[in-house]
C-alpha cells in the first residue's frame, strides 16, 4: 500500500505519505486524523490531491467495493439476521466462488469459530462476535485489511484471545491498525506510525518508536521499558539470563518483557529478592518527565521523585541497580 494525499474535513487538514506493505500501528491523540486516514484507503473519503495505490493498483477513483479493501470497525457490524457462516459467506459469494459456504467455513475454522456457523449475532458474545467479523473481512481476501481499534468494544478478558488470534491471521498480510494501545502495536505490528493533528511525526519499527519516542504524545502513551528476546514459561529468556513476568506469549516464540518506568526502583546498591527483576547499569541521562525524573540507561528507564534523584545522588555515569517486580512485568509476542 501507498498512500501520498491530502484531504480537508472542514477545518481539518491530513497530509500523509506512508508506504506500507506489512502491518502498521496508526496512533495518535483524539482528532488527529487517524479514523480519516482509514476513511481515505478505503474509499469514504475522496482525498483533495494524492494518490492511493493498494495491491500495486492505483484506486484513488475506485468505490469502496472495488479496492479489494477489508475494514474490522470496533463494533462487528454483522448482518443480524443472517448466521454467522452465511455473513462469512457473503464476500466469497460476491467474489463469485463456487462454493461460498465451504470458503466460509475454513475461514471461520481460521479463527476457532466453527462451532459458531450456525448462530445468529444476537447468539454471540461480543469476543465471538468479532472472531466472526474477522473471518468475514479475510473471507473477502482484501488486498488491505483496515482495523479501527478492533478490541476497543471488548471485555478486558476478551481482548488477549483476539489478539493472539490476529497475531496468526495477520501475519504476512498487509494491514492498518488504529490502536490506542501500544500492546496492540507490539504485538500485531512490524511498524508503527504517529499522527499528530493531520501530520506524521513518527514512523518506523514498533519497538524502536515505541522504546525511543521522540514525541511527547509517543513518550505518554508508550515510553514503555521493552526487552527482546524469547518467552519461555517462567519469563523472558534474553542474553543468557531470565526476565521473570506474566507470560502471555507461546513457548520458543520472539517476544519482549514490556514495564513501566515507574514501575522500577533504582537503588545505588546490590539489592537481591527473588520476585524481583535486577539490572545492573549505568545512567546515562536524567530527564524531566511531567512531575518526575527519569532516569535513562543504554537500555531501560525509570521514573523516579526529584526527591529521591538527589536522595541517591543520581548523575551520569553513576552505577546502578534497577529493580522491577515480576507482577509488574509482562511478556508478549512482538513481531517488529
Ligand atoms: N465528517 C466530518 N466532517 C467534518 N469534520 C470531520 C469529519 N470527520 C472528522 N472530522 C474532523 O477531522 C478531525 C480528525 O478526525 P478523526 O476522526 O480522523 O480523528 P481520530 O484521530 O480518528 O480521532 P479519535 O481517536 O477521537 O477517533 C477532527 O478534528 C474531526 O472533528
Amino acid at each position: 500500500m501507498r498512500a501520498e494525499f491530502t484531504v480537508t474535513r472542514g477545518a481539518f487538514r491530513l497530509d500523509v505519505r506512508i508506504a506500507a506493505d506489512d502491518v502498521v500501528a496508526v496512533m495518535g491523540p483524539n482528532g488527529s486524523g487517524k479514523s480519516t486516514l482509514l476513511d481515505v484507503l478505503a474509499g469514504l473519503v475522496r482525498p483533495d490531491a494524492g494518490r492511493v495505490e493498494i495491491g500495486g493498483r492505483d484506486v484513488t477513483a475506485l468505490p469502496p467495493h472495488q479496492r479489494r479493501v477489508g475494514l474490522l470497525a470496533q463494533d462487528p457490524l454483522l448482518f443480524p439476521h443472517l448466521t454467522a457462516l452465511a455473513n462469512v459467506a457473503f464476500g466469497p459469494r460476491a467474489r463469485g466462488l463456487p462454493d461460498p459456504h465451504a470458503a466460509a467455513r475454513r475461514w471461520l475454522a481460521e479463527v476457532d469459530a466453527a462451532h459458531l456457523a450456525d448462530r445468529r449475532p444476537r447468539a454471540l458474545s461480543g469476543g465471538q462476535a468479532q472472531r466472526v467479523a474477522i473471518a468475514r473481512a479475510l473471507a473477502a481476501e482484501p488486498d488491505l485489511l483496515l482495523l479501527d481499534e478492533p478490541f476497543a468494544a471488548l471485555d478486558v478478558d476478551a481482548a488477549p484471545a483476539l489478539r493472539g488470534l490476529l497475531r496468526r491471521v495477520l501475519r504476512g498480510r498487509a494491514a492498518v491498525i488504529v490502536t490506542h494501545d501500544p500492546l496492540d502495536a507490539l504485538a500485531l505490528a512490524d511498524r508503527v506510525i504517529v499522527i499528530e493533528d493531520g501530520r506524521v511525526v513518527e514512523q518506523g519499527a514498533t519497538r524502536a518508536v515505541l522504546s525511543r519516542p521522540r514525541t511527547a504524545f509517543t513518550a505518554r502513551v508508550a515510553g514503555l521499558n521493552l526487552i527482546p528476546g524469547i518467552a519461555q514459561p517462567d519469563g523472558l529468556h534474553t542474553d543468557g539470563r531470565v526476565i521473570a513476568g506474566t507470560v502471555d506469549a507461546e513457548p520458543g516464540e520472539p517476544a519482549v518483557a514490556v514495564f513501566r518506568p515507574a514501575d522500577v526502583a533504582v537503588y545505588t546498591e546490590p539489592v537481591h529478592g527473588s520476585p524481583r527483576n535486577v539490572f545492573a547499569t549505568t545512567v546515562t541521562a536524567l530527564e524531566p518527565h511531567g512531575d518526575l525524573i527519569r532516569v535513562r540507561t543504554p537500555e531501560l528507564a525509570a521514573d523516579l521523585t526529584a526527591a529521591a534523584v538527589a536522595d541517591l545522588a543520581l548523575e551520569p555515569g553513576a552505577a546502578v541497580y534497577l529493580s522491577v517486580k515480576a507482577t509488574e512485568v509482562t511478556v508478549h509476542a512482538a513481531t517488529g
